[in-house]
């Protein structure tokens, strides 16, 4: 991966790169994809000048193969939805379902986001991308995709192609991207965007009350089933690749064009706020969640104090402690038991409530827990496991090593920021307010992918 950063502007160009054994990678799940290629000239002066210098051409004049930079525009000010390509979306902020994916490609010789917020920049650098900070004259309301691409590319001489993926279509998977960049190398496209098929019939707008509109796509006195209609190609958003040669013309798609078209439920698009919880299901359902194999989870090992609780005691007037847990959490705990997962819990004190806690839902308790992990490795070695078969859930700075471990990790949403970066999924809900019975279904959904990843092996 390159990792150098050009800046006219004297900007610091930040560049990280993150171990690919990390957790946020360690989750995987495969698309399904059709492939379509077009050569259809949309744009004549894009197309000539697409023509005059050939990727493929310059390649072998120079002997150097064309820098292919994936490009993901995060701005701060997204409206609708505040701090949008970072908002957690299914327990990982948006613009890291699709830097996964752009890394598990393999096909880019370096993974960019551009932003002009901090925050955002951080949350790119620990999914292992480099940070360009763009200007805030690309960075308005009104300003397009292209003009943040172009400024993008004035500072980076190196990059030859661009592949703009939207943080806004999280269900991408490498596989789609890997298509999309054989037809630029191999098929010799100077544009490829990605497309979905739709059957909507579409009627023309009238404004003054729809009264005397006219069908656009269809003859109503043959209204065609569904099944003897191919529906219309729409672009969906997902992704644009470009040749630098386009892209300083103003165009996004011209020359030999392709589009790839994503079966429909990879094709998520988030437009709207409405369209969070909708874009949330499908990305468990159909996200992609990493190279390895996944693993049916056996053990739970769960922090208690700022987990399975709030982390507040109450202390009575007699001297005595009290603390309160959340009855969706306990419930949560025995699904998972129920299942065939087996849960301990564990803390760093020693508590008389944490023993009756225990021995309430049934679980193996270990307390004054002073290092964590050393525990967690001896209840993985005497159950004979494997690191990715086993789930842990903490929230402090004491669990980070164990949540690094983990084949599956969580944090509850307020946990503190080190053990956040440590875990591969941060709850919407806080301690002792629902998170492990979030983690618990989060758990019983990855097991849900492994069994039927595997049964997909068997046939
Ligand atoms: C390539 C392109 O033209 N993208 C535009 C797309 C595209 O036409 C549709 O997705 C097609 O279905 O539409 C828009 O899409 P939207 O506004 O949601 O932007 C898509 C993603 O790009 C980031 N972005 C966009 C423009 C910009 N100057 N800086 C950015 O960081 C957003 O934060 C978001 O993550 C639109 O709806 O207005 C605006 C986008 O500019």
């Amino acid at each position: 991966m390159d990792k150098t950063t050009v800046s006219e502007s004297g900007d610091p160009g930040m560049s990280s790169t993150r171990d690919s054994s990390d957790r946020r990678f360690n989750r995987s799940n495969t698309g399904n994809r059709k492939m379509n290629t077009t050569a259809s000239g949309a744009n004549e002066n894009a197309s000539a000048s697409a023509r005059k210098r050939k990727i493929t051409a310059s390649d072998e004049e120079s002997g150097k193969k064309p820098h292919l930079s994936a490009l993901i525009l995060a701005r701060g000010g997204s409206k609708g939805i505040p701090l949008k390509n970072i908002k957690v979306l299914a327990g990982v902020p948006l613009i890291g379902w699709v830097l996964r994916a752009a890394f598990d490609s393999g096909v880019f010789d370096s993974v960019w986001v551009s932003t002009d917020h901090a925050k955002i920049a951080e949350v790119a650098e620990e999914f292992g991308a480099q940070v360009h900070r763009r200007s805030p004259k690309v960075s308005t309301d009104s300003s397009s995709s292209l003009d943040a691409i172009q400024e993008f590319l004035r500072l980076h001489k190196e990059v030859d192609i661009i592949g703009n993926i939207q943080a806004t279509s999280p269900c991408l998977h490498p596989n789609h991207l890997q298509d999309a960049t054989r037809k630029i190398r191999e098929d010799g496209c100077d544009s490829v965007f990605s497309v979905v098929r739709r059957h909507h019939f579409r009627w023309q707008e009238v404004k003054t009350g729809g009264v005397d509109t006219k069908p656009l796509n269809l003859d109503p006195a043959n209204r065609p089933r569904r099944q003897d209609w191919d529906g219309e190609l729409c672009e969906n958003g997902s992704f644009y690749f470009a040749s630098r040669e386009l892209i300083e013309k103003g165009y996004l798609q011209g020359g030999k064009m392709a589009y790839l078209e994503m079966l429909p439920e990879f094709s998520v698009d988030i437009d709207i706020d409405i369209d969070w919880p909708v874009a949330e299901q499908r990305v468990l359902r159909f996200g992609y969640f990493g190279k390895d194999q996944l693993e049916q989870v056996k053990l739970l090992v769960c922090n208690i104090d700022g987990c399975l609780t709030d982390g507040q005691v109450y202390l009575s007037a007699g001297g005595e402690e009290l603390v309160s847990w959340n009855i969706r959490d306990t419930t949560g705990i025995s699904t998972i038991q129920e299942q065939g997962v087996e849960v301990c819990l564990i803390s760093s004190r020693g508590c008389p409530i944490h023993k009756l806690l225990a021995k309430k839902i049934d679980c193996q308790l270990e307390q004054n827990a002073a290092n964590k992990l050393e525990v967690l490795e001896l209840w993985k070695s005497k159950k004979k496991l494997l690191w990715e078969q086993v789930a842990y859930f903490g929230n402090d700075e004491s669990d980070v090593e164990c949540l690094k471990k983990a084949g599956v990790s969580g944090v509850p949403h307020d946990a503190s920021s080190d053990a956040v970066k440590a875990a591969g999924y941060t709850c919407r809900n806080s301690a002792g307010r629902g998170a492990v019975r979030e983690f618990a279904d989060h758990i019983l959904l990855l097991s849900e992918q492994a069994r039927a990843k595997s049964q997909q092996k068997k046939h």
